[in-house]
């Protein structure tokens, strides 16, 4: 288990990571996830004792990381993958430490099948993909045979076959009673591996919940309608944080009133409706939402014709 208290780094004047709470709890996966700069690595770094918490605290399974007698044996962590000697083979590389650690050589020649390395075991990692380069970090994590696993954003650089490993693999880990906790700026990878969310934007917790309740709590009604006039039906659904994206001429999305509503008003309004889909909310339009002010760096669209989103007009 992980628990975090009013945990936070200052560089300067900027909070990397502001008075965060949170526990990572055994047998499942928790899935860190928060747009570029959020704060989720320096939240790791200090979770494994590379920085100091300019205030608050953290432990893992109740110590401080340092504090533990046999650290790679309670903690197994992937935090930058290019960290290792380039001139060295993967399998000596791996052997170094477990050397140091008091780690049999048998659970090297373990972890270097278990993470598919075994063909380029002998040669230098400097050579390495990307790809190879996270198998070899997340070999390095698994050697301790460790009860919580922490993992900086592993499936970057990975092919498709390789991000469906890193899947299985956590899924596996977790199932097997550890403690299990990826970071990842991508939702889709989070909505098919975590079990459990925690959402950090700008250094600050936004979410910390069950991916489902994440969806339910976030994602609010979004309907597609095919109307014959259809600004007649949105002035007269006006309000509330109702709005609206026109499509085409007769194409409106609507978002914030369910479809019974809307057919009512139609009717009332003697406007042609013939077509009323209901729109799922996917996990990414939920943390879209949920973290649409808290990114650090925010790309926008350029104005088009009839694309933007704009709130309903009353009459
Ligand atoms: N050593 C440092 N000195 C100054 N600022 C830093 C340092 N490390 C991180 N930061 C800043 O702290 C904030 C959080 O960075 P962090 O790397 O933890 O975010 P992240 O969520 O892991 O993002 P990414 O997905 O881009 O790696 C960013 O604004 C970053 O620029």
């Amino acid at each position: 288990m992980i628990e975090a208290q009013a945990l936070s780094k200052r560089y300067g004047a900027k909070a990397a990571v502001d008075a965060v709470s949170f526990t990572v709890q055994p047998g499942k996966v928790t899935g860190f996830l928060g747009p570029n700069g959020a704060g989720k690595s320096t939240t790791m770094r200090m979770i494994m004792g590379l920085d100091n918490p300019t205030s608050g605290h953290v432990t893992v399974n109740g110590r401080p990381y340092a504090q533990h007698r046999a650290p790679l044996r309670e903690v197994g962590a992937l935090l930058d993958a290019k960290a290792v000697h380039p001139k060295r083979s993967a399998y000596n590389h791996l052997r170094a430490m477990a050397a140091t650690h008091g780690i049999p050589n048998g659970r090297v020649r373990d972890v270097i099948e278990l993470t598919g390395l075994g063909p380029v075991a002998r040669k230098r990692v400097g050579g390495f993909s990307l790809g190879m380069g996270q198998r070899l970090g997340i070999a390095a994590a698994l050697l301790g045979d460790p009860h919580t696993v922490i993992l900086d954003e592993p499936v970057n650089g990975l092919d498709p076959e390789g991000v469906q490993w890193v899947r299985h693999l956590a899924k596996g880990l977790a199932a097997e009673g550890r403690t299990v906790f990826l970071s990842s700026h991508l939702m889709s990878e989070m909505a098919l591996t975590a079990d459990h969310l925690i959402v950090i934007g700008r250094g600050r917790i936004i979410a910390d919940a069950p991916i489902q309740s994440i969806i339910d709590g976030q994602g609010r009604a979004r309907v597609r309608v095919r109307a014959d006039r259809p600004h007649d039906l949105l002035g007269s659904l006006a309000g509330n944080g109702v709005t609206s994206q026109i499509l085409e001429p007769e194409l409106i999305e609507i978002t914030g009133v369910e479809p019974r509503r809307i057919a009512e008003v139609a009717l009332r309004e003697r406007v042609l409706v013939y077509e009323l889909t209901p729109l799922q909310v996917s996990l990414e339009d939920a943390y879209m939402e949920l973290t649409q002010t808290e990114v650090e760096y925010q790309s926008h669209s350029l104005p088009s014709g009839n694309q933007g989103a704009a709130p309903v007009e009353g009459r």
